[in-house]
């Protein structure tokens, strides 16, 4: 089957630190995958290289067995972990502005997303707080009709309970067939929803593993693996 996202040997380095370290990952359609890495292991410049907003200075990226160029930016779906809209913007406005940028914005599913969301189109966008920033920021990014979601950091800022409605959300909201890479440090709080993870140390990968292998080969949960890799750092 056609792998959706590959890196072959991609390496980055911003002036004199290394970001990433001769990272080589296939990963296929239909999966949600867990970045996980401690402070400035990668996992941002990870994403935004897959999203084509960075250049790896060495290796290669494919998004469904192309480059990365106009093709790969129409497919892929990015959340930043800062907020894309204006200040001046409505979340109304917001939301026109994806809708004008990308062709497979699809307005039905973004109407169900605000009212999950709990959202109106009135609202100021920077009047938000930082929860309900999150919360618009992921129905910009899941509104589309995309192959590659790549989501950093997305609900750092939402409370424990929300967060757990949103988690629903995301998957219920993810196209079939299209995979889901997800950064964070909510480890235990998001791993129900993993079927993959991938572990980032240095900027060099350190794991990238199938959640039932890790519960069925060590018995642990994803959160006490990465306790235990990182408990030297
Ligand atoms: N624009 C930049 N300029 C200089 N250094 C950068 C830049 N972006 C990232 N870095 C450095 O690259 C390394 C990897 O950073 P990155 O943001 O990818 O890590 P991260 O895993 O996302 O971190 P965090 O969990 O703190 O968000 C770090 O050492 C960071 O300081």
């Amino acid at each position: 089957m056609e792998q959706l996202l590959e890196l072959q040997s991609v390496s980055k380095a911003h002036g004199q630190k290394t970001a990433l370290s001769d990272v080589s990952l296939n990963i296929g359609p239909g999966r949600i995958v867990g970045l996980l890495g401690s402070n400035g292991s990668g996992k941002s410049t990870l994403l935004r290289i897959a999203a084509g907003l960075e250049r790896p200075d060495s290796g290669s990226v494919r998004v469904l067995g192309e480059p990365l160029g106009a093709r790969s930016k129409s497919t892929v779906s990015f959340m930043p972990d800062r907020p894309q809209y204006e200040p001046w913007m409505t979340v109304g406005d917001a939301l026109d502005f994806q809708k004008d940028f990308f062709a497979d914005f699809d307005p039905d599913k973004t109407r169900r997303m605000l009212e999950f969301m709990k959202l109106s189109k009135r609202d100021k966008a920077s009047s938000l707080s930082k929860g309900m920033g999150e919360r618009l920021q992921l129905t910009l990014a899941l509104s589309r009709r995309s192959s590659l979601y790549l989501l950093d950091e997305p609900l750092g800022g939402v409370d424990p309970v929300a967060r757990d409605h949103i988690l629903d959300a995301l998957v219920e909201f993810y196209e079939e067939d299209s995979t889901v890479i997800v950064a964070t440090h909510l480890i235990a709080d998001i791993e129900r929803i993993f079927d993959e993870v991938i572990m980032l140390r240095g900027g060099s990968l350190v794991l990238y593993r199938e959640v039932e292998q890790i519960r069925s080969e060590t018995g642990q949960s994803v959160d006490q693996l990465f306790k235990e890799v990182y408990a030297e750092c």
